[in-house]
């Protein structure tokens, strides 16, 4: 299995050293636009291989696409993160462009490819690829939900007071700080109910930092988070490779489900070997819904502003 990596910044690198690190791929290369960069990364990862025992391949590319022809899964990491103060909707001027010529490149070597859209406005840049690169619409998923979904089990056990492999909980809509929907009334402890189990307040508290999850890290380190990121690329290239079947909210066009169309969010959808597998419409209350609709015409409003 060879994977792409397009960008080898701070998320495009974290997600290649995880690749590695779970052993299932080949090869992966990793490809910056910057002389050196791939170069220096790559040698980097490379040199943990005999120390954490992987036998995956990382190849530098200096945007030498040829180098990336044959990829079943590419990553588009490449684009600018937000600094503090910022909204990830403020990158759509500088990233449209670059995603747009990246998901070009990486059709023409790889015309079977499934690509993943990390590179912010998630929303609208996973949208953007699916009007420029001619794929079907299985083949393009935007990773957004798998990290917020992880950071709201990160916030839940804090709250609880217990270990995060104990809690499921998952987070749909936009990857937006104000679009998130982190779903409160399907959280669980090993199945009890996370309402059950503490209070109104503390439950509230842990939605609300998971929908500023992003930002809060970015005002700590100066630049958005890579560990995570890296770490949930990493799990859907996984779901992808290894044909998994995982349950992993992603941004995925709509085509009438949840009453939307024309549009990529946050939605539970199946991650197997054909990409996006099945979209599955859970029941929401009526509140999730009213949010649902909310974040959706945010998204729509943002992708406006592209040039399509
Ligand atoms: N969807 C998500 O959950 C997340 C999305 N992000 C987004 O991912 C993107 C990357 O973030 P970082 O890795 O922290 O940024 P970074 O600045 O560390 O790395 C970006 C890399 O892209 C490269 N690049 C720029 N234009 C390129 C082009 N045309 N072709 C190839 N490479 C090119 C740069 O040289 C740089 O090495 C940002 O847009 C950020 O907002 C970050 C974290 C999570
Ligand atoms: O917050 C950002 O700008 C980067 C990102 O999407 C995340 O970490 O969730």
């Amino acid at each position: 299995m060879k994977v792409t990596v397009v960008g080898a910044g701070a998320v495009g690198a974290s997600a290649a050293e995880y690749i590695a690190l779970k052993n299932f791929c080949s090869e992966v290369v990793l490809l910056d636009i910057k002389e050196g960069i791939a170069e220096g990364k790559a040698m980097d990862l490379m040199q943990c291989a005999s120390l954490n025992g992987f036998d995956t391949k990382i190849t530098p590319s200096s945007n030498d696409y040829s180098k990336t022809a044959g990829s079943e899964i590419a990553v588009i990491t490449s684009g600018v993160p937000r600094k503090p103060g910022m909204t990830r909707e403020e990158l759509i001027g500088v990233n449209a462009g670059i995603v747009r010529t990246v998901a070009e490149n990486l059709v023409k070597y790889s015309p079977e490819v499934i690509i993943i859209v990390v590179s912010n406005p998630m929303d609208t840049m996973t949208y953007l690829v699916h009007k420029v690169s001619g794929l079907p619409t299985h083949k393009i998923i935007g990773m957004g939900g798998a990290l917020d979904s992880a950071r709201f089990k990160y916030r839940l056990a804090e709250a609880l007071d217990s270990p995060v492999a104990d809690v499921d909980a998952m987070v749909i809509g936009a990857h937006s700080d104000t679009g998130m929907i982190p779903l409160a009334t399907k959280a669980s402890l090993r199945g009890v109910p996370v309402a059950d189990l503490i209070s109104d307040e503390k439950l509230k508290n842990a939605v609300e930092e998971t929908k500023v999850g992003g930002a809060t890290l970015t005002k700590l380190l100066g630049t958005s988070a890579w560990y995570g990121p890296g770490a949930a690329v990493s799990a859907v290239v996984q779901a992808i490779a290894c044909d998994q079947k995982k349950l992993i909210p992603s941004s995925v066009m709509l085509n009438g489900e949840y009453g939307e169309s024309d549009i990529c969010i946050g939605v539970p959808a199946v991650i197997g070997r054909n990409g996006v597998e099945k979209i599955l419409e859970i029941q929401l209350t009526e509140e999730e819904r009213a949010q649902f609709k909310a974040s959706a015409d945010a998204v729509r409003s943002v992708n406006n502003d592209l040039s399509i």
